[in-house]
């Protein structure tokens, strides 16, 4: 049997929702992984320090985790212990506001408006003078930007025409780290080398898959994701810079669970649920390519020295022993359900 451990796995883009899915999801993520960087798209968003600080609340709740130092704290082992880091929906924000927030979240989601799940109240256009105020502040403050990058042209080129907004904020924000989320195209892995203000996540299943397996055969509802999967030609520029753990690249799963009557619907709401499964499918491609010493890296390492985090430790061990993937997980199909991986998540310590 072949082992691998990994030290801290970080999912640097999770969807962890609300209500009875948040309980659902929330401790999947917690098993395998320190930390996440949790979006903010709820119904209404994450706008305000009380929003930030009340979902996470739910959060640890969910968790089951003692929220005061009169819980038993001898109950919490490093296995137990994960780190929701918070985001907040991005609008205009005044920078006395991001000073008094500054220290309750890790970063400043921006979504253009209505381009994905629970985005109407997201930007509109992307006037340079009407955002001034708040990425100065941010850059100020050192509060990263995270992007969701696309336009609202053609599907299989938005994030591509998304590119000329990249340059235009790493150019004019030098000093404001700006995160291009889960890139699915050659185009946005190139912007990588142009500007050292640039970095990104990417997701296990852009790394898996193209169009042909969402639309080329039956259509399958459980693959369909925002920014759609792409080309052949863009799923190798993905792979190659995930594979060799390109220092500006890390993992972000964009696990996006919805309750199986949204998904398979007419009218499927976009998001693939991976949480779950993550670590095991990223050991058996990692290990197929003899990339397996790089997984640390693309998993927690490039996370730490972009953000400079320091996790808590938190040891997980996978062995290529097989893994069949549940059905479901409460309400949520997971991707690869009902298929057996070739890894397995041995120990958590
Ligand atoms: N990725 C998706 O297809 N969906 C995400 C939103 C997002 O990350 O764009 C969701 O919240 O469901
Ligand atoms: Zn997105
Ligand atoms: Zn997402």
């Amino acid at each position: 049997m072949k082992t691998h451990t990994l030290l801290m796995p970080l999912d640097m883009h999770l969807h962890l929702r609300d209500g009875v899915m948040l309980e659902t999801v929330a401790p999947l993520s917690a098993y395998s992984f320190s930390g996440a960087v949790v979006m903010p798209n709820l119904v209404p968003p994450v706008t305000t320090k009380e929003d930030v600080q009340a979902y996470k609340e739910r959060i640890f709740t969910a968790l089951g985790t003692p929220l005061s130092d009169e819980d038993d704290l001898f109950e919490t082992t490093n296995a137990d212990y994960f780190e929701p880091m918070m985001t907040l929906f991005y609008q205009h924000y005044e920078r006395d506001f991001l000073e008094e927030v500054r220290d309750d979240i890790f970063a400043v989601k921006l979504y253009p408006a209505g381009i994905t799940t629970n985005s109407e109240g997201g930007v509109s256009s992307f006037d340079l003078d009407a955002m001034r105020p708040t990425l100065e502040a941010m850059s100020a403050l050192e509060i990263p930007l995270l992007i969701h990058g696309e336009t609202d042209g053609f599907v299989m080129d938005r994030e591509a025409e998304f590119m000329n907004v990249y340059e235009m904020l790493a150019s004019n924000f030098p000093d404001l780290k700006i995160v291009m989320e889960h890139i699915t195209t050659k185009a946005a892995v190139d912007m990588l080398e142009q500007y050292p203000n640039l970095y990104a996540t990417i997701t296990l299943h852009h790394l898996l898959i193209t169009l042909d397996d969402v639309a080329g055969g039956l259509m399958r509802p459980h693959l369909f994701c925002k920014p759609i999967a792409k080309r052949p030609e863009d799923r190798e520029a993905l792979l190659e810079v995930a594979l060799e753990a390109h220092p500006k690249v890390m993992f972000g799963s964009d696990s996006a669970p919805h309750p199986q009557h949204k998904k398979e619907a007419c009218g499927c709401a976009a998001g693939v649920f991976t949480a779950p499964i993550a670590l095991q499918a990223l050991c058996e491609l990692f290990d197929q390519y003899g990339k397996l010493e790089n997984l640390q890296a693309f998993v927690s390492d490039n996370a730490q020295s972009i953000y400079g985090i320091c996790p808590e430790f938190k040891e997980v061990t996978l062995s290529d022993t097989p893994f069949t993937v549940p059905a479901k997980y409460g309400d949520v199909v997971p991707m690869f359900a009902g298929e057996t991986l070739g890894w397995s998540i041995e120990d958590v310590l």
